[in-house]
């Protein structure tokens, strides 16, 4: 098998709270280690390959363990028919079969079935494994695939078997010594197949019936084979062994699992990936079967080591702690998670031993996660996904997987804000307090990460269920460092603004195979019940959750870290970080009221008051001159999160040339500019880029500054840059009100339009799309094979947007 490329789907929750776990989450799985384990591929699992079934079910544990995915009971009734057709085949004539075989060889028309009239795809005795019970279709399929495939695997099987068969007795169907032995075989092999056959089938496989077969003249085109040829039967065998290694397609039939909404299922690192030209998904299990799942083929898969592919390791950290298993410090804080978490036992694949099956591993991890499993194609980037991995890059992912949950859709989370400009204070002391102790108590390892603090306290509320609530205030791509700190009390002169945080969980993921008929949003992957419940106006909510919030170590910051890691934070307490806190405690200074008139727009829309009660946040310069207008302030991107996106390009691409796609009134294209970046801001309304040129020139980058008034769809294809930004209109404010948006049907421009036409500039996209965005298209867009690193940008404890890195941005 060729090593098959990269097609990985690789979430990036975060770190592993357990060091030692860690190390080995962190591993990547490399082609050379494929290459090493592929060569000791059994021949079982050769011979799948040539097959271009799945690997996973070659391994030799299958014998032992296969269990058809269908229910148990099944499982006994397929014992029962082994044994049964074991009977039969002992009594049948052997020769009577293998006279089929070479008719089938001959003609290609007769089924193999037909030597034994009681095989068990057509006896249908009991009910048991009668395949019409599980597809209409399915009898056909099956008798079209053994008569196409049964010989070329008898015999290869047998051959593999005995080395060097003895063949001077005549054939081992017709020698005394070996005709019980084949008639087990036979039995052997065809159940194990028709097991396989019927697992895959149900997931939505077909097979490509394959014209060698069929016409012996193109047999001579396959390349030699090495399977030994009885010499009273070579025509056939050899006939036989070259359907076989003619074999190449094995298809997944996305119109009839659209149909039948049979759920592909997220794939882990230790599925194997197939040859990924011969196949068009890989789908080794149903997560959400109910009943005992193919443990067979994920024995296999583990036991015999098969990481088989190229693709990153799939890290899927223990869930020991963060979804009432073992929490850190003793604490079980089982009680806040979400049902579904407690349930998960994820683990890395690398740990899966022949008891586990990765495909509930993987089931319960997408459950952990909110994912689901779908069906079918949807987007238009990608026919379906291939893969998913889920990588964990950061320690405490498993905390933040539990205590960030976004299960519930994001409308239904703020509709605590008013509507009118009035905007109360809300009280949030419980938050602020554990927050400020939480930051206090920071362990080390937070201060080596990226650090941005919040101040929850007396935030404004706001009616915008954009998200334009209590303010915070962060430095997400600087280190953690006191200085942070110190930025923090610079920013909060704002009477409404007291703190600002902004926190950016990372999910790095790539088509996977999974669609839903629902759409997902990367909430359901970044959970963050923290995030909403803690929201000081939820009140009830605030206070449990208030908790669960936790320091992103890596990138991000910390909302309010849980007790479990204030031990661990007490006992690594940094000093000098800790003298900061201090000093921002007693900086922390009552916001001096600015005088300040309201400009127009603000006067004559009252609900874009909320807007400029946080103006700060927006502009931190504001006051030196910041000009807007309506779509501005509803849309411009707030500083913190500008900021980061480019600093994230610089540490990429420094002194990249950046088209802001759609700049509007600049709050991307100056940060890129402050970042170094050379801008070339597009946008089609020329009064966006007067203000961006205003905006610009109060930030002192006008010069780095290229404004074109123009349709980008236009001119898209005219650019030359390294990086492309985007952050087209979402429709107004009103994206929110979708449970899930969609960058196709939502947003004008259509979206992907938009990223293809950008695609032609550069690969180093950025896309800033709405929160509620169904993480899967975006997933999408970066095509078969494709990488994607999908961040939650969180302002104070609100997610407020998501930023889609592609190319080279991926941080790696
Ligand atoms: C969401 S705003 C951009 C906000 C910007 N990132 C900021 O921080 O200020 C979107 C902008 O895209 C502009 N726009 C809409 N359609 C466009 C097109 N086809 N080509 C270029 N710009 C467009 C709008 O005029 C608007 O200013
Ligand atoms: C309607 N809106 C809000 N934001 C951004 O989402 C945050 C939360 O609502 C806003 O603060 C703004 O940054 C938008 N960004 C873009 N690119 N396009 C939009 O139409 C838009």
């Amino acid at each position: 098998m060729s090593p098959v490329s990269q097609r990985d789907v690789t979430a990036y929750y975060g770190e592993d709270e357990d060091e030692d776990d860690e190390q080995e989450a962190f591993e990547v799985s490399s082609v050379s280690e494929v290459t090493v384990e592929e060569a000791e591929l059994d021949s079982e699992a050769e011979l799948m390959l040539q097959m271009g079934l799945p690997v996973q079910f070659g391994g030799s544990a299958f014998e032992k363990n296969f269990v058809p995915p269908e229910t148990c009971v099944k499982q006994h009734k397929i014992r029962k028919k082994k044994k049964k057709k074991t009977k039969c085949s002992k009594d049948k004539s052997i020769k009577e079969v293998m006279d089929n075989i070479t008719d089938v060889c001959e003609d290609g028309s007769e089924s193999i079935r037909d030597g034994c009239e009681d095989s068990p795809a057509t006896t249908g005795e009991e009910g048991a494994l009668d395949p019409t019970s599980v597809e209409p279709s399915f009898q056909e399929n099956w008798d079209r695939y053994w008569n196409q495939y049964g010989q070329g695997i008898l015999w290869q099987g047998w051959v593999t078997k005995h080395e060097e068969p003895e063949l001077s007795g005549g054939e081992p169907w017709n020698c005394p010594t070996t005709k019980e032995e084949w008639a087990e075989h036979y039995n052997e092999t065809y159940w194990h197949y028709y097991g396989q056959f019927q697992y895959w089938a149900q997931q939505g496989w077909t097979f490509d019936e394959v014209s060698e077969c069929k016409d012996l003249e193109e047999a001579d085109k396959i390349p030699n084979h090495t399977v030994h040829v009885p010499p009273t039967s070579t025509e056939s065998i050899d006939c036989l062994s070259d359907c076989v290694n003619g074999v190449k397609n094995i298809n997944l039939d996305l119109k009839g699992m659209e149909r039948d909404s049979k759920p592909l299922s997220v794939i882990y690192e230790s599925h194997q990936m197939q040859n990924p030209e011969s196949l068009e998904a890989q789908c080794p299990c149903d997560p959400d079967q109910s009943e005992p799942r193919d443990v067979g083929s994920a024995d296999r898969d583990a036991s015999s080591g098969h990481t088989h592919t190229s693709q990153p390791a799939v890290k899927v950290s223990r869930n020991n702690s963060s979804c009432g298993q073992t929490p850190v410090n003793g604490e079980d804080d089982d009680e806040d998670e979400p049902p579904e978490c407690r349930q998960a036992k994820i683990k890395r694949s690398h740990e899966l031993d022949a008891e586990e099956n990765p495909c509930q591993v993987a089931a319960e991890v997408s459950t952990v996660l909110g994912l689901k499993h779908g069906t079918g194609q949807k987007y238009g980037g990608i026919s379906h996904f291939k893969h998913r991995t889920l990588r964990y890059l950061e320690k405490g992912v498993k905390h933040r997987s539990h205590f960030l949950d976004m299960h519930r859709p994001v409308k239904n989370r703020h509709i605590f804000f008013s509507e009118g400009s009035e905007v109360k204070p809300l009280k949030s002391k419980t938050v602020n307090k554990k927050f400020l102790k939480g930051v206090g108590e920071a362990s080390s390892d937070l201060l080596n990460e990226d650090l941005s603090l919040q101040k929850v306290e007396e935030s404004p509320s706001s009616s915008d269920s954009e998200g334009l609530d209590h303010c915070s205030i962060s430095d997400p791509s600087a280190q953690c460092r006191p200085s942070d700190n110190k930025e923090l009390l610079e920013n909060t002169e704002d009477p409404d603004v007291e703190g600002e945080c902004v926190s950016h969980d990372q999910i790095i993921t790539s088509p996977s195979e999974t669609t839903d008929s629902g759409s997902r949003r990367l909430g359901s992957l970044l959970p963050s019940n923290a995030i909403w419940c803690s929201d000081p106006a939820t009140g009830m909510e605030q206070e449990s959750d208030a908790d669960t919030n936790l320091a992103d170590t890596r990138q991000l910051v910390s909302l309010e870290i849980p007790d479990y890691l204030q031990a661990e934070a007490e006992e690594n307490c940094n000093d000098s970080f800790s003298k900061a806190v201090d000093n921002c405690k007693k900086k922390r200074k009552k916001p001096k009221k600015k005088v300040q008139s309201l400009p127009p727009e603000i006067a004559s829309d009252p609900h874009l008051a909320k807007y400029w009660a946080q103006r700060y946040r927006l502009f931190s310069r504001f006051d030196e001159g910041i000009k807007l207008d309506e779509e501005g302030w509803f849309s411009v991107t707030p500083e913190k999160i500008a900021e980061h996106i480019a600093q994230r390009v610089r540490q990429c691409i420094p002194g990249a040339v950046v088209v802001d796609a759609f700049c509007g009134v600049g709050g991307n294209a100056i940060q890129f500019a402050l970042a170094g970046m050379h801008v070339i801001a597009v946008d089609i309304d020329p009064v966006k880029l007067e203000l961006a040129y205003n905006n610009a020139m109060v930030y002192g980058v006008a010069d780095r500054i290229e404004l074109i008034r123009a349709d980008f769809m236009g001119i898209a294809c005219d650019l030359k840059a390294d990086v492309v930004f985007l952050s087209p209109p979402w429709g107004g404010p009103d994206y929110v009100s979708a449970e899930t948006f969609d960058i196709k049907t939502m947003m004008s421009p259509d979206g992907f339009e938009i990223f293809q036409l950008s695609q032609q500039i550069t690969k180093n996209i950025i896309y800033f799309v709405p929160r509620n965005t169904d993480v899967e298209q975006v997933a999408s867009l970066a095509g078969p094979g494709g990488q994607v690193e999908i961040e939650q940008n969180f302002l104070n404890k609100k997610l407020k947007t998501m930023t889609v890195y592609f190319g080279d941005l991926i941080r790696k």
